[in-house]
């Protein structure tokens, strides 16, 4: 029988990618749901190739605007309204598989309605796991649903680890997340505060999201990514480390007791790990090309200079830190990365606001979903009002 998917986050990166991989196999996967914030002619397109049963989109006038354009088209596609909408494509009774790929922690409530049904859940929306850390990974295990990362680093992490997950501890000194490094590894750190938008929107080997690639750009990304990997797979946060690794043909190693080590390698495309999930645990086609190992000059490693990258070992001082700090940290990186995307602030700001922003929100404990987001949405206020006295 089919596989029968909702996507989160359709029109982005992550969701164009899944949808490429979908595409090449019709005989096991069926399209249910997709869902989009802003991008209708895309979203149109979509609905056109995959026939879904509906289409969610981010707001009223845009789901108007999909509606019209899909009556203009003889589509039978049914449009909906985010945010209930989303919740409910995520857990309706007709969906196997769930991609979330919904930038940021807009895609929390989805994610945990998902994981809550029981879903094969495909995780590519890293914030909802570092917003939603405890709660996230209890709604998994209540709901009796299927975590499978997609986020490159944890994918390999995950092929990489032994079968058996109680035999992890005992197996396992740590794991080393590899890392870019970005468009400035090697620039002058006396220079960061002139970086313009198009520099910081250079990521040396993938294309992706805006918001993911101004992360990678601060190491923002890997310290949000040492979260997620702390919940995916259960590992105290001292046994997660982070290593430069600017070619990303190793996606990520895992360092055993005997000091052998397991890592997963291929080339830098998304729809690798997409299909690794989709298929789990059988192995499909992906699209992307094969290493050729013979075209390789070298494989390099280097340390995360703490003064050029000073937002990486936040991921650590949070996890330390009070329950609710993570999602504290999210909230603020996620004003600042849209306040420089605005010009609102300067790129070596966004640092600065994280930490002005974690100083002045004590967090108390958010057990729920509706206490995550309110935590969320102080942090959100507190976080805009110090970004207007930065400047
Ligand atoms: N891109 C990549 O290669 C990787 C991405 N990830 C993670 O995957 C997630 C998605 O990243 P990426 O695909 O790059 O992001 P994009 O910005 O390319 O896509 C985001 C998607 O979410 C939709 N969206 C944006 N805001 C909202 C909202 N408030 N409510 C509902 N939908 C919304 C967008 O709609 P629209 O475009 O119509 O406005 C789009 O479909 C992120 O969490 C990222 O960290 C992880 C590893 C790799
Ligand atoms: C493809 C992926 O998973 C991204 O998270 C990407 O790896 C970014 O890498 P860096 O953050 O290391 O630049
Ligand atoms: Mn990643």
């Amino acid at each position: 029988m089919k596989q029968r998917l909702t996507v989160l986050g359709s029109t982005g990166s992550i969701g164009t990618n899944t949808l490429d991989v979908v595409a090449r196999h019709p005989d096991r996967y069926e399209v249910f749901a997709l869902s989009a914030a802003t991008q209708v002619d895309l979203m149109l397109a979509q609905c056109a190739q995959f026939c879904p049963r509906y289409a969610v989109m981010a707001s009223a006038p845009h789901a108007r605007l999909l509606a019209e354009r899909l009556k203009q088209n003889d589509l039978s596609t049914h449009v909906l309204q985010a945010p209930d909408a989303l919740e409910t494509i995520a857990s309706h009774d007709q969906v196997d598989a769930v991609m979330a790929a919904i930038v940021g922690a807009a895609g929390l409530a989805p994610c945990l309605a998902a994981a809550r049904a029981g879903k094969r859940l495909l995780l590519a929306n890293k914030e909802a796991l570092v917003v939603g850390g405890a709660v996230f990974m209890a709604a998994v295990r209540q709901g009796g649903a299927t975590l499978l990362p997609i986020d490159s680093e944890h994918s390999a992490i995950f092929q990489s680890l032994p079968e058996d997950p109680a035999t992890w501890a005992r197996r396992v000194d740590h794991i080393l997340l590899t890392a870019s490094g970005g468009p400035f590894r090697t620039r002058d750190p006396a220079t960061l505060r002139s970086v313009t938008i198009e520099e910081a929107c250079a990521h040396p080997n993938f294309s992706m999201g805006r918001k993911i690639t101004i992360d990678s750009a601060t190491m923002m990304n890997k310290a949000l990514e040492v979260i997620e990997a702390r919940w995916l797979f259960d590992l105290a946060p001292e046994h997660i480390k982070v290593v430069i690794h600017p070619q990303q043909i190793i996606h990520s190693m895992v360092q055993f007791k005997d000091a052998s080590i397991i890592a997963q390698l291929g080339t830098p495309d998304m729809r690798v790990p997409i299909a690794c999930g989709l298929a789990w645990p059988e192995r499909i086609a992906s699209g992307a090309p094969l290493l050729d190992f013979t075209q390789l000059a070298a494989l390099t490693f280097e340390e995360a200079d703490a003064r050029r990258f000073p937002g990486l070992h936040l991921s650590w001082q949070a996890l330390a830190a009070a329950p609710g700090t993570t999602a504290v940290l999210n909230a603020a990186n996620e004003v600042a990365v849209e306040a420089f995307l605005q010009q609102r602030i300067r790129f070596d700001q966004i640092h600065a606001l994280n930490v002005a922003t974690l100083a002045a929100v004590q967090p108390s404990n958010p057990d729920t979903l509706h206490a995550l987001l309110a935590l969320d949405a102080e942090t959100r206020a507190v976080a805009q009002e110090l970004a207007q006295r930065l400047n």
